[in-house]
């Protein structure tokens, strides 16, 4: 690692022990100092003026000389100073200190940083340094602060949308009790709007919102609610640059401001997926820190005109009869999609159509490979583009949607249909940790298209049951796999139905079994069923980083084992 000049050292009091503590412009690090080495208590401590050496006990936890921990600058949170009765100077939230130690070490300082806790989740925690003069306590806050002021990712200024009525109706309570309270101690000022009917959000963000003022936008609620604001920030970014949404060829551009997501809604996908899990208080941090996350935006049009942006999963079969039968079930809360689910399992209903698409060949990753699109994904950084000799720049290019049509033919496949399925990402949830196309990237410019052709209750439900295992969920006989940059869906009658139609029997067979299903798009249904998409890549940007490797992410948790 890089030796990074040091900016202040010194020997202060934390919980009753002396500790060497360093800061330089990536790294605070404390680190307790054996009791035979310890200095006189009381005795005044400086900053040290000799140069700095990158501190060996990162390098150890808990030895000989005594416990070390190290917090990255960037994962600083805030920091305030402890006014001398004990009582902090800047939030009001009073903290005593024991009589003994405010003769020897009157000043204190608190640090906020990022802890990692168990599975991808992050926590805010606090360390108190206490010191013996007041000059050197102000030199130690004001040198943090100037450390965070410097670090330009960081948002300060966000609009926010609550959903009161997403998921289990928790959104104001987990945005007032969980999420506010750590924008506030970050000096994040906000501006709050909390939803009074669906679209609300998205429309407030087409017309009304003034959104230079803002560094970034965060909704409070599920999938849903993080579509309206894709589809509200979108919307505003072509209108303002003159892009016909209309033209399923066009070149989008891309949007400028950074989306959050604090989960509050039913299957919270986008969020599980880029976070690694669905916690108001990790993606609030991860929204502090200002992390950034780019991803791709399917678009979707019918006869020319423009439907609705995909970020998710766009589903017609299985996931398309669900969410249509759960749209009346809205009350049963996260539970509908299950009871919903269990039902259009028994009625078991294939479609007949026609897909063509045409494959990314040109990419660096397939749906088969076991390697997973991580925080810092190589694949993702190179746009999912193939890196060659003959053009060595094709790697810096977003692929373009209408340049596409020329790099290959396109596949066509007629037949009869359990499910279709368009991935644009992994889409892990709760409910499938590993999601509906495992190996799938967050902004490589493809979506993954699973086809699942008409098979028994019994396969399809194996089939099911693969998206909770570690089995594979595409080597069945029945389900294939395209990674692909557009496709196009045209929906046709099974040729039984129209036997039976012809012979005067039309109602029951269209009881028995409709010839259509409908598009599930991120959670909403689409009025067509045929549709042409297109994939649009890193057309926004999250406050996320991607799931942390778990090994990564231990290190980071216990940063002495780097
Ligand atoms: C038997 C167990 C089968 C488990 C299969 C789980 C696969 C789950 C993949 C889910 C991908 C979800 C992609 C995200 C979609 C969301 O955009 C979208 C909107 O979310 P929001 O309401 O939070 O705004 N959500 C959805 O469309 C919900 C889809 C959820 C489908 C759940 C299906 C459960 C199936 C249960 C079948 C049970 C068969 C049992 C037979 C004995
Ligand atoms: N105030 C509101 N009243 C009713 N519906 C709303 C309101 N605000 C947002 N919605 C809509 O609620 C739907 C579901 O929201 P979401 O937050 O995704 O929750 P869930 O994950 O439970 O579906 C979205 O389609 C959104 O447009
Ligand atoms: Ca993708």
């Amino acid at each position: 690692m890089e030796k990074q000049p040091r900016l202040l050292a010194s020997q202060l009091l934390l919980k009753n022990r002396v500790f060497e503590v360093l800061l330089n412009r990536v790294i605070l690090t404390w680190k307790e100092i054996p009791a035979n080495k310890k200095r006189v208590s009381g005795s005044i401590h400086h900053p040290f003026k000799v140069g700095f050496c990158f501190p060996k006990f990162l390098h150890r936890g808990k030895g000989e000389s005594g416990t070390s921990h190290s917090v990255s600058v960037s994962e600083i949170l805030a920091v305030r100073e402890l006014d001398v009765d004990g009582g902090t100077k800047d939030d009001g939230r009073w903290q005593k200190m024991p009589q003994k130690l405010t003769e020897a070490y009157p000043y204190a300082f608190t640090v906020s940083y990022v802890e990692r806790v168990r599975q991808h989740r992050w926590r805010c925690s606090d360390v108190t340094f206490h010191c013996p003069e007041g000059a050197l306590c102000q030199q130690w806050v004001q040198t943090i602060r100037e450390q965070l002021a410097a670090l330009t990712s960081r948002p300060k200024h966000l609009l926010v949308y609550i959903n009161p009525y997403g998921g289990k109706q928790q959104g104001k309570r987990i945005y007032e009790q969980k999420v506010a309270p750590l924008f506030a101690c970050a000096s994040i000022s906000t501006d709050v709007i909390v939803t009074e009917h669906a679209n609300h959000a998205r429309d407030h963000l087409r017309t009304e919102a003034e959104l230079k003022q803002y560094d970034g936008v965060v909704c409070v609620g599920g999938d849903g609610m993080f579509s309206e604001i894709v589809h509200g920030l979108v919307f505003r970014a072509q209108k303002d640059n003159g892009v016909d949404q209309n033209s399923p060829e066009e070149k989008l551009v891309p949007c400028t401001l950074r989306i959050g997501i604090i989960p509050a809604g039913s299957t919270d996908c986008i969020c599980y997926a880029t976070v690694g899990i669905n916690d108001p208080v990790t993606s609030a941090l991860h929204i502090i820190v200002g992390d950034s996350q780019p991803m791709d935006v399917c678009s979707v049009h019918h006869n020319n005109t423009f439907l609705r942006y995909s970020v998710s999963l766009l589903g017609y079969g299985f996931y398309g009869d669900v969410l249509a039968d759960s749209v009346r079930k809205r009350w049963m809360g996260p539970a509908r999609y299950d009871f919903s689910g269990f039902k259009t399992f028994l009625t078991h209903h294939h479609y007949e159509g026609v897909v063509s698409f045409l494959p990314a060949t040109d990419t660096l990753g397939t749906p088969g490979d076991q390697t997973r699109c991580r925080a810092g994904c190589f694949i993702c950084q190179h746009d999912g583009q193939l890196y060659t000799e003959d053009s060595p720049e094709k790697c810096k290019t977003a692929p373009d949607v209408s340049d596409s049509e020329n790099e290959g033919g396109w596949g066509v496949i007629r037949g009869k249909f359990l499910a279709i399925n368009a991935a644009s990402m992994s889409c892990a949830c709760p409910r499938s940790p590993k999601g509906l196309s495992p190996a799938a990237h967050l902004a490589d410019g493809t979506t993954d298209l699973i086809l699942v052709r008409k098979c028994s209750r019994f396969n399809f439900l194996r089939h099911l049951l693969r998206h909770t295992s570690k089995d594979d969920q595409f080597d069945m006989t029945f389900v294939e796999v395209h990674r692909v940059r557009r496709f196009r869906f045209t929906p046709c009658q099974n040729d039984s139905e129209l036997d039976l139609r012809e012979n005067g029997k039309q109602l029951f067979s269209q009881i028995c079994h409709p010839a259509y299903s409908s598009w599930n798009c991120d959670g909403e249904i689409l009025p067509h069923a045929a549709i042409e998409v297109g994939v649009h890549c890193q057309l926004i940007k999250l406050f996320a980083r991607g799931i942390e490797e778990q090994s990564l992410f231990e290190d980071l948790a216990h940063p002495c084992a780097l």
